[in-house]
């Protein structure tokens, strides 16, 4: 709260650039040294000088723009109290619509309990105040996490609940005091939802994307107890990282025609791998990495841990390089077969089991990112004044506002009746019967993505193709929903995966 208090007649006398006072939402900012270094420039400044800048402000810049610069702050007007609400760390979005229906009131929900509230509340707060400043130092350096974040992260205990319910959380301190054998796939949920609430695509998954798909093959088929425990302590306390390398420049949704090589050296003891990936999540500052090798008469999955033979360089996609998306070679390098997840030759079992929770995980990212979309898209609508009156007020924007929370109520909801499914169901049913609807529900989100992606930037106009300020947002949206139509399988592999399991089970007596 600012100590000093004045008259609007007081601000009015400061009105020239010796002394360039203005008032936004009952607050005095003495603006004379900043006026030069404005990015708006000076002349704007001075044409308010004085006044009450509260409405141009706001057409102009985002909120957070006040939070960054409140030593700008000299008082505030007397009697008079702020109308425009500052969210704080932890809290909801009073947006309508800003959250999932289970956080409206009045609603009610069947999914939800008390747990999911709480859980949800606290890991708000956690990524207001820890991982969204992380975001937006790494989304424009291109820089990864420090340590320092890790150390967060998974002292938290947060860090494991992001990969899902499972032996892996017993025995741990589970974050907002979760008990692990109550952990179930709605928390799961709550936490990879309220993760894509930071700045973008690529910041959500440089906080471990890797991590969620590349640790599990480890977890569920890794038969060498010594080395499981080792890499789940170190991937798990986040001393070390891992990464997922499937899909190569060869071969991309077709996983069987992967050409990186694993043979066996003559004494049975090791393999020896060739080969290239790319488009490898995490890749350029993971430790380990979950590799999908041809061994001859089939695939395999090996863990190979940066070494000798193993490198990785960047590879500059449309998203931040913080998410270190890598080209990785293996050139001879030397793999204890105790390091085989899964079984020789089969390892396509490994893969696909491991795609369902993929494909789930990322569903649930992008439909809260797309609701955030919504949210900013709103937002300017309200505040934005085109011909004299609020961009909300032209029935075309109305129209395309109501579509686009038309599409993101089905995906959330969608997604909800798809996870209460994988509640009731053990990981081997979920892999035979909910391969498909996951592939159809991924599917129509990332449809509902392009729509959504398309329809925001309308609204924002230049701002929605602008990096920096009100439509950063949209823009950081617009550059990256394409990720999801493509990676952990295309949209037309899913489509037809999901169609042609549909007609495996087309009963006889029907014809
Ligand atoms: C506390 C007062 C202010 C601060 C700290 C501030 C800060 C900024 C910043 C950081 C930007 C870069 C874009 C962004 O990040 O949003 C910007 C742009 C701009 N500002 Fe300000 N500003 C202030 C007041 C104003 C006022 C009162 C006006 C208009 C009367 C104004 C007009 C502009 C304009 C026209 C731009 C360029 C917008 C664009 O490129 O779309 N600013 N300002």
């Amino acid at each position: 709260m600012a100590a000093k208090t004045f008259t609007r007649d007081e601000v009015a006398k400061n009105n020239n650039e010796d002394s360039l006072w203005i008032i936004i939402d009952s607050k005095v900012y003495d603006l004379t040294d900043f006026a030069a270094a404005h990015p708006g420039g000076e002349h704007v400044l001075k044409q308010v000088a004085g006044k009450d800048a509260t409405r141009d402000f706001y057409q102009m810049h985002r909120h957070e723009v006040l939070t960054k610069y409140a030593d700008l702050v000299i008082g505030a007007i007397e009697g008079e109290k702020p109308k425009i609400i500052t969210r704080q760390p932890g809290e909801l979005d009073v947006t309508p619509y800003a959250e999932p229906a289970w956080l409206r009131k009045p609603f009610k929900n069947p999914y939800y309990n008390d747990s999911h509230f709480k859980l949800q509340k606290e890991v708000r707060k956690f990524v207001d105040e820890v991982v969204k400043p992380e975001a937006l130092r790494i989304e424009d350096s291109g820089e990864h996490p420090t340590q320092e974040f890790w150390d967060k992260l998974y002292q938290s205990g947060l860090g494991p609940m992001r990969l899902g319910p499972g032996k892996h959380l017993y025995g741990r301190k589970l974050f907002a005091d979760i008990k692990p054998e109550e952990f179930n796939y709605f928390h799961e949920l709550v936490v990879a939802q309220e993760f894509s609430l930071t700045r973008g695509r690529a910041c959500d998954d440089a906080f471990g994307g890797g991590t969620i798909i590349g640790l599990p093959p480890v977890l569920n088929f890794c038969k060498n107890e010594a080395l499981k425990k080792q890499v789940i302590e170190e991937v798990l306390t986040g001393k070390t990282r891992i990464a997922l390398a499937i899909t190569e420049a060869f071969a991309g949704s077709d996983v069987a025609g992967l050409r990186t090589t694993a043979v066996k050296t003559p004494d049975g003891k090791h393999y020896i791998v060739n080969g290239t990936k790319k488009w490898i999540t995490n890749g350029t500052f993971s430790n380990w990495f979950t590799v999908g090798v041809n061994t001859g008469k089939g695939l395999s999955v090996l863990l190979i841990p940066r070494g000798e033979g193993v490198e990785t360089t960047q590879i500059k996609t449309s998203y931040s390089s913080a998410a270190g998306t890598a080209y990785i070679t293996f050139d001879n390098v030397k793999v204890p077969v105790e390091n085989l997840l899964g079984q020789e030759n089969k390892g396509i079992h490994v893969i696909l089991s491991n795609f369902n929770h993929e494909r789930w995980v990322m569903c649930a990212g992008i439909t809260r990112a797309q609701r955030n979309v919504i949210t900013e898209c709103m937002k300017w609508c309200n505040q934005r004044l085109v011909f004299g009156k609020p961009l909300i007020s032209q029935p075309v924007i109305r129209q395309k506002i109501a579509r686009m929370l038309s599409l993101n109520e089905a995906c959330q909801n969608w997604l909800e009746h798809i996870t209460y499914q994988m509640c009731h169901m053990s990981y081997q049913q979920q892999a035979i019967h909910l391969a498909g609807p996951i592939g159809l529900l991924k599917n129509f989100i990332t449809r509902a993505s392009t729509e959504i992606a398309d329809q925001s930037v309308q609204i924002f106009g230049g701002r929605g193709i602008t990096k920096t300020g009100m439509g950063s947002l949209i823009e950081s949206f617009n550059r990256c929903y394409k990720f999801d139509s493509i990676l952990g399988g295309s949209e037309e592999i899913l489509a037809d995966l999901a169609v042609r399991q549909a007609f495996k089970n087309f009963p006889k007596a029907m014809l």
